[in-house]
């Protein structure tokens, strides 16, 4: 069965069982929900009620994310040391001996800094996050008032999309913290190596699967390659994420401006969301079976109802096919559409098979033509597959509803 649930200011649809959710929403079951595919065939969506809560004190969370070595850590502390007048909460997720993991909690406050050490026993942030790692931010979340920023730091080899997810899903937590971003550290000199590493059938090249859930990347290390190496790098990130912001850097020296406060998921930045949309193109693959990004634009006003069915068509059942015949997988999905009887423009944001729909507080200009700008970034997408399902599905569909 679909549930949806409702969360914040907006609604997240999330494909999973009703039993996980009013059991108490716990992360692991939900993650098992996300893998589990055709055993629901009951298609209808059921609502759960959570509180609508929206906090002008929520705490934004930035997930730090990269290869193993690129430089993640040395961003953290760069960031923790950097003068700037916010106080930040850093958690570390880091591979110790064996299956073991420590993570520890730092709390870096003008002169006072102060630390847990908390131990996962399986070893990994996404499974056992709610169980720990989410204890570590509920329990931090009672210091209330001593940090107004979280940063954490995902293992190398993390799939930063569930992490991402579960700040997401989670109302609990989704009332006292949002996700500002997500940022992947490149490696100058190993990244491109990483990106072309052959990964056994069906399955997705981590380093590209953080290139295309990222919200900015940090290529660093650039003392290591010469411009050259550089450029390739460079160009292989853009293929696979059209719409990431690329800064490159040594020793993951960054402007915090560029890093912090993105609001990359919500509609606080809606203006330059609409204007970054318009930029984006759609990419050729750089490797071979590799992720890309799509874009279109369609010009008209469509009813949630049918845009729903469309997402969740190419999100949750997998039915578009390129003209290989392999079902497109998105990985990261961002847009924004006109939807009738809404004055404002409505912000699409999807990671993996969940997504959003976020009423902006933009309006639509009464002289212009309104359009539907929608980017997707994943694998085996075709360009025109997805603008033509577009445009009959949900175009011609609710043309044909209203005459
Ligand atoms: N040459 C060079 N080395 C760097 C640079 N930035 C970081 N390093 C080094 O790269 C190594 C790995 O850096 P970390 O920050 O620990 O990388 P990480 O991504 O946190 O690594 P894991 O947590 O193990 O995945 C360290 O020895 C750093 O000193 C750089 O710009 N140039
Ligand atoms: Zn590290």
């Amino acid at each position: 069965m679909n549930v949806c649930v409702t969360i914040r200011q907006g609604s997240v649809f999330k494909k999973t069982q009703e039993l996980y959710w009013t059991a108490g929403c716990h992360w692991k079951q939900a993650m098992d929900g996300m893998i589990m595919d055709d055993e629901d065939d009951c298609p209808e969506l059921v609502p759960i009620e959570t509180k609508q809560h929206i906090s002008t004190e929520q705490i934004p969370v930035t997930i730090i994310t990269g290869y193993l070595g690129a430089g993640k850590t040395t961003l953290l502390n760069y960031i923790l040391t950097e003068q700037h007048n916010k106080r930040i909460a850093v958690i570390l997720n880091e591979f110790g001996e064996g299956s073991a993991v420590e993570k520890s909690l730092a709390v870096s406050q003008a002169g006072e800094l102060y630390e847990e050490w908390l131990e996962l026993r399986n070893g990994c942030l996404c499974c056992s996050v709610k169980d720990n790692g989410l204890k570590a931010i509920e329990n931090l979340m009672e210091k209330k008032g001593k940090f107004d920023y979280i940063l954490l730091e995902t293992t190398g080899l993390a799939d930063p999309g569930a992490v991402a997810s579960m700040f997401w899903v989670d109302a609990e937590l989704g009332s006292e913290i949002y996700l500002d971003g997500i940022v992947t550290v490149i490696d100058a000199k190993y990244g491109l190596q990483q990106l072309t590493e052959q990964k056994p059938e069906g399955l997705v090249n981590e380093a590209a699967r953080q290139i295309a859930l990222a919200d900015l990347t940090i290529i660093n290390k650039t003392d290591l390659v010469n411009e050259e190496e550089l450029g390739s790098l460079r160009e292989t990130v853009r293929s696979i994420n059209g719409l990431v912001k690329i800064l490159e850097t040594q020793k993951s020296r960054v402007d915090l401006s560029q890093v912090l406060d993105l609001h990359s998921f919500d509609s606080k930045d809606s203006t330059s969301l609409q204007e970054k949309l318009q930029f984006v193109k759609t990419t050729r693959p750089h490797l071979d079976k590799s992720i890309l990004t799509v874009t279109f634009e369609v010009p008209g006003t469509v009813s949630e109802d049918v845009l729903n069915i469309y997402i969740q068509n190419l999100l949750w059942e997998k039915a578009f096919k390129n003209k290989a015949g392999l079902a497109m997988h998105v990985i990261r999905l961002k847009g924004i559409v006109s939807l009738r009887d809404k004055d404002h423009q409505v912000m699409l944001q999807g990671v993996q098979e969940l997504y959003e729909l976020e009423e902006t507080p933009q309006v639509w200009d009464e002289a212009e033509p309104r359009v539907n700008r929608l980017v997707f970034i994943g694998r085996n997408l075709e360009q025109d597959v997805l603008q033509d399902q577009f445009i009959s599905q949900v175009v011609n569909e609710e043309a044909r509803r209203l005459h």
